[in-house]
């Protein structure tokens, strides 16, 4: 998308400080939003043993425990997405999203907006709005499950013109990487407390103390890993 709109404004996107500001911005919005969330995903997963059970299970009746996980099985695993799901409605990385410009005046309800209005959209208020959400601070994948989120606002990449474009690539690596988390790994938190899930600072929300576990791998995987990585001791 970036490479049409600097081609119809004539920008040369073969030269070096063309490509470098390309691959900034690609990177910068393309990484830490997913690695956040896979980070935010996780914590909660930790922190609501049910949930990565449920997970495991489901699964472990998809992909099985003789393969990795891969990209043609996250439409098998819809509990995997009501966890995405979830985990982006409660922790949106972009919080006010971009900051976004009206182009025209308008008036938006009962609001008048001048044209040339910055506006920022607090979507971290609208996906805890207790009008919407039933107990909205609760992390519960099961809210989305069978269609049951559907017409419920949520809008973790934006909307529109300026919506997020690598949305369906971000929610494939999310599904890729927490899934295979899951599927291969035991997971413990490292204490008897609940992961703290205070919110830090930084132009992508991250935690506000990064997340640490304990992890090693499944039994069932071993063989799987063992020839992937040649990790020796699983036990
Ligand atoms: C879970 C992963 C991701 C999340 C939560 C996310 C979220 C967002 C949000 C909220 C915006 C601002 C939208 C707005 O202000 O209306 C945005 C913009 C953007 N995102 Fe993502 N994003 C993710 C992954 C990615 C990936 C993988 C790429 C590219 C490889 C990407 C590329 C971009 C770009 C280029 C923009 C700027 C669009 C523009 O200004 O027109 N994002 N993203």
């Amino acid at each position: 998308m970036i490479f049409i709109i600097l081609n119809t404004l004539h920008i040369d996107t073969s030269s070096s400080p063309c490509q470098s500001l390309l691959q900034q911005s690609i990177l910068q919005t393309g990484t830490d939003t997913s690695s956040s969330t896979i980070e935010w995903g996780m914590a909660e997963l930790l922190n609501h043993p049910n949930a990565m059970a449920k997970a495991r299970v489901e699964l472990d009746e998809v992909v099985g425990t003789g393969r990795l996980l891969e990209e043609a099985d996250l439409p098998s695993l819809p509990y995997l997405q009501c966890i995405i799901t979830e985990t982006l409605r409660l922790h949106p990385i972009a919080p006010l999203l971009a900051p976004h410009e009206s182009s025209a005046a308008c008036s938006i309800a009962g609001y008048d907006i001048p044209a040339g209005t910055m506006l920022l959209v607090n979507i971290h208020t609208m996906h805890r709005d207790a009008r919407v959400w039933e107990e909205p601070a609760r992390f519960s994948p099961e809210r989305f499950e069978g269609g049951r989120g559907e017409g419920k606002w949520m809008l973790p990449f934006g909307m529109g013109r300026r919506g997020c474009p690598g949305e369906a690539l971000g929610v494939k690596m999310v599904g890729l990487a927490l899934g295979t988390l899951v599927q291969c790994f035991e997971w413990r938190r490292v204490g008897d407390e609940e992961v703290d899930m205070a919110e830090g600072s930084g132009l992508t929300m991250p935690m506000a103390v990064p997340l640490e576990a304990l992890y090693w791998p499944r039994a069932e995987m071993t063989p799987v890993l063992r020839a992937l990585f040649g990790i020796i001791n699983c036990s």
